[in-house]
């Protein structure tokens, strides 16, 4: 019987001993899991970005682990604890907010919205004086085009500086003052002769030629969407298409994957059925990667949380320009390598650390080095945008940006030398004596807030005809830097000195309640998580301010009237 006892006692011991050892063996598989994910911060607390060496100790100090239940709910835990959060900020600007209001009061006071043409108070400008310089200048230009060739070299800079000072000296303020009301009198032409047009959608300007080709189409929802895609805007905030478009695009089973050999950096054009076609960028970068100090905007790397925070600040700025766009985790075999064409298969292979990669074959970070890998294995985060019909289907304008940068880091622009650049090549030109110029000032003032510098061309729908909105394609390069206000992204507004009434309006409501909280706000109904960093939304608060400063100079150096101009838009 003691015996008995004993051996029982001895099974019990023995049983309880494998179960702890069991407990402990897959208690550290779990642990070690979250290990994984926080080396990753240590790594970086050993290896300091070099631009905030100073601070290294400091802020070494003020990073916490993320505790173990709260990195399973982040998904995006590398960002929030992969690099130092304090900065300070380059170039503060000097913020009055009296001068804010002041101006406020100022353009409502001028009631732009219900002035009829007769009360338009602008004064006649000299025709006559107008049509000489004009044809005058023009014929310099095409001169100055046809000698230089059309590379931005430094000897043709030098002689432009040469020949540009001639110029300002020969057409003096007087040109540039009759030139500016004849372009405000284009501007209200343009608008009596557009205000009363029906927008027009591409539904219905598709129609035949889909009813012809994939008449199956016709039924899906990617058709219904192409009914709010108007000559205005890319989505309508108000339909229910929008959430339906966005929900598809972030459920839809994936059909098949290629690379969109457009552009210079990888993205992938995904096939999702009802008729979607979807344009994916990966994540490259953490959330609070700032761009690197010797980097050019041309080198820095493309993120697709900036795209995606693009879709949504775009949206809270009342433009509805940026086709509609979603955050989504894919399995990166399941969902891409097992449905990708087979010049994409290719380009997948498995890290050393173990991780499913694929490098894809576009000219910039497509090589092994750069190559796009799950964290872990097959856990990819990508943004998700639908894609607009291209051509043939449909005819688009690619408008080289008069403000486009050299893209070389040793020559320059001529709108960096030339303070009368925009009256010499813009406000001169009848190609932007239409809602052009107008769009093209939003586009700055959406470019300063995100901090795009990579705005090269300008898009937009041309089988639409002249009243046709840009449309904002392409904002992987923005949110780059938070700690810098880029003031030269602004240069188009400062030369011309022209904003839109609505935009200005709409300005003055973001800047009463917050444009940070309103686009935090829009934020919170993306799927993926801390889109944008607090330094990012401090910046965009900071950036509206300085916009609304250089408005005000305008405004004091060309009147309420001869800078902020309704063209019904
Ligand atoms: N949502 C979209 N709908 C339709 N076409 C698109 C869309 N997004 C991009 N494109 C087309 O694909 C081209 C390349 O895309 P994008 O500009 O985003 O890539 P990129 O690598 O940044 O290009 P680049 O190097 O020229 O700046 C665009 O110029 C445009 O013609
Ligand atoms: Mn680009």
């Amino acid at each position: 019987m003691r015996q008995m006892r004993l051996r029982i006692r001895c099974c019990l011991i023995v049983i309880l001993t494998i179960l702890s050892i069991i407990m402990f063996v897959s208690f550290y598989t779990i642990l070690s899991q979250t290990h994984e994910i926080e080396q990753k911060s240590n790594i970086f607390k050993k290896l300091p970005d070099k631009r905030n060496l100073n601070h290294h100790h400091q802020q070494q100090q003020q990073q916490q682990h993320i505790p173990f239940w709260q990195a399973l709910e982040a998904q995006n835990i590398y960002d929030i604890n992969s690099m130092p959060r304090n900065y300070t900020v380059e170039n503060q600007p000097n913020i009055n907010d009296k001068i804010i209001e002041n101006l406020f009061q100022l353009v409502n006071n001028h009631k732009l919205d219900i002035i009829t043409d007769k009360e338009m108070n602008i004064d006649e400008f000299d025709q006559t004086f107008i049509d000489t310089i004009i044809t005058k200048k023009k014929r310099k230009f095409n001169q100055k085009q046809d000698n230089a060739g059309d590379n931005l070299n430094t000897k043709r800079h030098k002689n432009d500086e040469k020949l540009s000072m001639a110029t300002e000296k020969m057409i003096s303020k007087k040109y540039n003052r009759e030139l500016r009301k004849y372009v405000i009198n284009t501007l209200w032409t343009y608008k009596r002769k557009y205000q009363d047009m029906k927008e027009i959608n591409l539904a219905d300007m598709l129609y035949e030629k889909i009813e012809q080709n994939e008449p199956e189409k016709l039924n899906t929802i990617w058709f219904e969407y192409l009914k709010t895609v108007t000559n205005l805007h890319v989505y309508n905030t108000d339909s229910k298409i929008l959430r339906r478009i966005l929900y598809r695009l972030l459920n839809n089973e994936i059909l098949q994957a290629s690379e969109l050999t457009q552009g210079t950096q990888i993205k992938l054009i995904l096939e999702l059925g009802d008729g979607i076609e979807g344009l994916l960028k990966p994540y490259r970068v953490p959330r609070n990667y700032q761009t690197l100090p010797d980097h050019y905007y041309f080198s820095d790397i493309e993120r697709h949380h900036a795209e995606i925070a693009s879709f949504h600040l775009d949206r809270v700025l009342g433009f509805n320009r940026v086709p509609p766009i979603i955050g989504r985790i894919l399995n990166i075999t399941s969902d891409l390598l097992e449905h990708a064409v087979p010049d994409l298969a290719k380009t997948f292979f498995i890290s050393p650390a173990n991780n499913t990669c694929f490098r894809g074959r576009c000219s910039y970070y497509c090589d092994t080095g750069h190559a796009v890998c799950g964290r872990p294995k097959d856990f990819l985060e990508a943004s998700l945008q639908i894609l607009l019909p291209r051509p043939p289907v449909v005819e688009w304008h690619k408008i080289t940006h008069p403000y486009r940068r050299s893209y070389s880091a040793t020559k320059y622009a001529k709108w960096e030398s030339n303070e009368n650049y925009c009256y010499d090549k813009v406000l001169n030109d009848d190609y932007y004596h239409n809602r052009l110029l107008l769009d093209m000032t939003d586009l700055a003032a959406f470019d300063f807030l995100i901090g795009n510098m990579d705005r090269h061309h300008m898009m937009r729908i041309s089988s639409f005809g002249p009243n046709s909105a840009l449309i904002h394609l392409d904002n992987g390069r923005s949110f780059g830097r938070y700690d810098y206000d880029d003031l030269t992204i602004l240069t188009p507004i400062r030369q011309c000195c022209f904003f839109r009434y609505s935009t200005f309006q709409r300005f003055q409501i973001l800047y009463k309640q917050r444009l940070s909280v309103l686009l935090n706000r829009s934020l919170k109904t993306e799927r993926l998580k801390l889109i944008l960093i607090n330094e990012h939304l401090i910046a965009l608060d900071r950036r509206l301010n300085i916009l609304l400063h250089l408005i005000n100079d305008c405004v004091k150096q060309h009147s309420v009237a001869g800078v902020i101009v309704h063209d019904g838009i």
